[in-house]
């Protein structure tokens, strides 16, 4: 081609100009042609040496079956529905730690091994969080979920204090206040055979946080701006996609959930803004004396107990306060941590209290026991902890419907463990919904059984471990505790339970916390109240052994 080129110039068919261009792109593409080639050996060169590196690690684990390139991405088919299932497949077909490849060359480690899970969750320096994290970094930044190292311990020892037993007291008015307004909007619900009691639970814990956490009222249940709460969901779908279809993050801009992100972001951040913004104002009336104490902030500053945001607010490190950003990215962390979780939590107890009438007599029996006949009874601190029989309902329930279904960890060095040795970088997911659904642990896992948490020989501290274990637990797991029993107490103090009418089958999808794609349904009526009083001392002494092991 490039002599036919030559000719037509000889016979001036072209210019000298002409000419000169036609040669330039010919450089060019030379040029292009080299770049490609010595692209694709390093490209090979690198796969070689991974390949070779990969094979001195892990040398006795099975791996799962993959594809080339997708690696396991396929066995997904983009669907967040299959994941559970999926990755339950490879635990069952492969043993309880399994290498799988999320693309080329490059895999991570699916464990259910218990004695490994307490090895890295017990450790104080395997603390920092698997890559798909950062799929959450535009939205929680370096939030106490997200963040690791100095930052992490930092903002751990900063944030604990505001969830002391003298702070959570103050709560359960907040969780009392806003449970009675949930009883009431569920009035609505009564003549229904089915509806999802997911969405009112939802905007009472959304309630609840803002209320306890941040101290500010945003009246989601009675306004219903649900904008927040619908963007969360759709945030915690579109991150949950990219891990199972992990694109390199240069091609993510070229998909439409970069765009969506982008949306969605924006209501996200301005609502935890405006929650912000109004704390502000309200502290600074507040010193101007203009107004008077704060539930969920000790009247005398000198104890140093602030609710969560007053004390974000309050610290400064080495004399300078937290930048608005690092507040905001704990405000974001926490407002979705403390409500999504909880409301998974809640609906799934409550779906299963309303399947099970054996376990809701006995609730009952406790209820009146504890309050007489008083539906509208205020429960205080000594009320709640003597909720022993429902404590084991929500243990169950945070068993069969953990709200987080997995745990991740990277390394952040080369790592051995048994006679194993695990590369630097290497993901660990740790697959705890199947470890709370083992049957060597928990027999019949599949059924409803709150009794099973009487018998101390089944708690092995590192296989039911919903709140996670180890220096990286979860910060509000007393928070969560007292607001499921206020809430659930409520309820059923107010309504009797029964389940949906045609039955209904929960659809389970672990878009980060665990939901079911076709709600939580159920039906109510009025309960009609007995004068009966029960006591169940039996009960109360071993449910005390189970929370004082995992608390
Ligand atoms: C039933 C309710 C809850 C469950 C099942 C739950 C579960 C968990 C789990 C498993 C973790 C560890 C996550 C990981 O390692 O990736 C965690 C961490 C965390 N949770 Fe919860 N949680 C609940 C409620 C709450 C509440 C109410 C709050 C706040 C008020 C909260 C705030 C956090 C935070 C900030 C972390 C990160 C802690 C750290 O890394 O230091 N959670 N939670």
């Amino acid at each position: 081609m490039k002599v036919g080129i030559i000719l037509l110039f000889r016979y001036k068919v072209f210019n000298n100009y002409v000419y000169n261009i036609i040669l330039l792109c010919f450089k060019l593409i030379n040029m292009f042609e080299i770049t490609v080639g010595v692209l694709l050996l390093t490209l090979i060169v690198w796969f070689v040496l991974k390949i070779q590196k990969n094979g001195k690690f892990m040398k006795n684990i099975p791996a799962s079956n993959h594809y080339p390139i997708l690696g396991i991405a396929v066995d997904f088919l983009g669907n967040t529905e299959n994941i559970l299932p999926v990755l339950q497949s490879y635990i069952n077909t492969f043993g309880p730690m399994v290498k799988v490849y999320v693309r080329p060359a490059t895999f991570g480690l699916l464990a259910t091994d218990e004695k490994f899970l307490e090895h890295v969750l017990s450790s104080n320096k395997l603390i920092d969080k698997a890559k798909p994290y950062e799929y959450l970094n535009n939205w929680l930044g370096s939030g106490l979920l997200t963040s690791t190292g100095d930052k992490w311990k930092m903002h751990r020892r900063i944030l604990t204090p505001s969830f002391h037993f003298a702070i959570l007291e103050n709560f359960i008015e907040i969780f009392e206040n806003n449970g009675d307004i949930l009883i009431q909007r569920l009035e609505a619900e009564i003549p229904k055979n089915s509806f999802n009691i997911y969405p009112p639970i939802n905007l009472c814990a959304l309630d609840i946080i803002c209320e306890s956490a941040m101290g500010i009222s945003i009246n989601a249940q009675k306004v219903e701006t649900s904008d927040y709460v619908k963007s969360v969901k759709l945030m915690s779908k579109i991150a949950m996609e990219r891990t199972i279809l992990p694109l390199p993050n240069y091609i993510y801009p070229l998909t439409p959930n970069y765009y969506r992100e982008k949306k969605l972001l924006k209501i996200i951040h301005s609502h935890a803004n405006k929650v912000i913004d109004r704390k502000i104002n309200e502290l600074k009336l507040i010193n101007n004396g203009n107004a008077g104490g704060r539930i969920g902030m000790e009247a005398d500053k000198s104890k140093k107990k602030f609710a969560f945001l007053d004390m974000l607010l309050n610290t400064t490190l080495n004399g300078v306060p937290l930048s608005h950003r690092e507040i905001r990215e704990e405000v974001d962390t926490f407002m979705f941590a403390g409500h999504d979780t909880v409301s998974a939590a809640l609906s799934f107890t409550i779906f299963e209290i309303a399947k099970n009438p054996d376990v809701q007599e006995k609730l009952i029996k406790e209820q009146k026991r504890i309050f007489g006949d008083l539906k509208s009874a205020m429960p205080k601190m000594a009320h709640l902890n003597d909720m022993k029989y429902l404590e084991l309902v929500i243990f169950e329930s945070l068993r069969l419907y953990p709200p987080v279904c997995f745990l991740g960890r990277q390394l952040k060095e080369d790592h051995e463990w048994n006679g194993h040795l695990f590369p630097k970088d290497l993901n660990l997911i740790f697959l705890t919904y199947d470890n709370m659904r083992n049957p060597k642990y928990f027999p019949e896992p599949l059924k409803f059984k709150p009794e099973r948490f009487q018998n101390k020989a089944n708690l092995n501290p590192y296989v039911y471990i919903p709140f996670s274990a180890g220096p990286r637990n979860c910060i509000g797991r007393k928070f969560a505790m007292l607001e499921m029993k206020s809430v659930i107490s409520k309820i059923i103090r107010n309504y009797e339970l029964h389940p949906a009418n045609p039955v209904h089958n929960l659809k389970l999808v672990p878009d980060i916390v665990l939901m079911s794609k076709n709600g939580v349904c159920i039906s109510i009526k009025n309960r009609k109240y007995f004068f009966v009083f029960f006591y169940m001392n039996n009960i109360s002494a071993t449910s005390s052994f189970v929370y004082s092991c995992i608390f």
